[in-house]
């Protein structure tokens, strides 16, 4: 099942996956799929939790597996975490199961909207701008690589990303 079947947002901490992905799926008519709500359904316990008893190489694992069970399943949004793009195997999987969309968001609105809530393990030691600024320099390349489509969200609201999106997948945009 490809393409505007399974459609994955990608992108970094508060890039608006979680949020936009659920609007998304309503929108579609399609299953929503939240890796990091699945990983924490199924192990009963939360993401800083596991970071911290099993390392961020414990939580790239059961990220790993996460992503490959959702993937067998077709009629869906995933949002991804931030990291999701790191390793080659969810980079493939990604690329040949579904479109992939980026979520392009500023450094700034990326401290902004993740200074809400303290349940990103990566974001609770040091300062959190230098942090997003260095993996974004790590990673965007990566979220580019996957992407099919890029889509800014600076300065507009989730309803307003998830429109062109619609849109965009409407008019046959997203089915490269
Ligand atoms: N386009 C947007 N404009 C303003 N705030 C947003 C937007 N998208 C998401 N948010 C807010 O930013 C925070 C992080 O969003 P979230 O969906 O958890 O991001 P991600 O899953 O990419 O880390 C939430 O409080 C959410 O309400
Ligand atoms: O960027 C990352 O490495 C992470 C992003 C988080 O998801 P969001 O991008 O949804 O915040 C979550 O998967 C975990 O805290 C690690
Ligand atoms: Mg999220």
């Amino acid at each position: 099942m490809r393409k505007a079947d399974l459609v994955y947002l990608v992108g970094p901490m508060g890039a608006g996956k979680s949020t936009i992905g659920r609007l998304l799926a309503d929108s579609l008519g399609l299953a929503f799929y939240d890796i990091d709500r699945e990983i924490e359904e199924r192990s009963g316990v939360d993401i800083p939790w596991i970071f911290d008893m099993e390392g961020e190489e414990g939580f790239r694992d059961r990220e790993s597996l996460m992503m490959q069970e959702i993937s067998e399943l077709g009629g869906a949004v995933v949002s991804t975490g931030g990291g999701a793009v790191l390793r080659d195997d969810n980079r493939s999987l990604m690329m040949s199961k579904g479109t992939v969309v980026y979520l392009c968001t500023s450094i700034e609105e990326q401290v902004r909207r993740t200074s809400k809530d303290r349940k990103r393990p990566l974001l609770q030691k040091g300062n959190p701008e230098e942090t997003l600024r260095r993996l974004m320099a790590e990673r965007e390349p990566l979220y580019l690589q996957v992407a099919d489509h890029s889509i800014a969200t600076d300065h507009r609201s989730p309803k307003a990303v998830v429109q062109e999106l619609v849109a965009k997948i409407e008019d046959g945009d997203l089915n490269s």
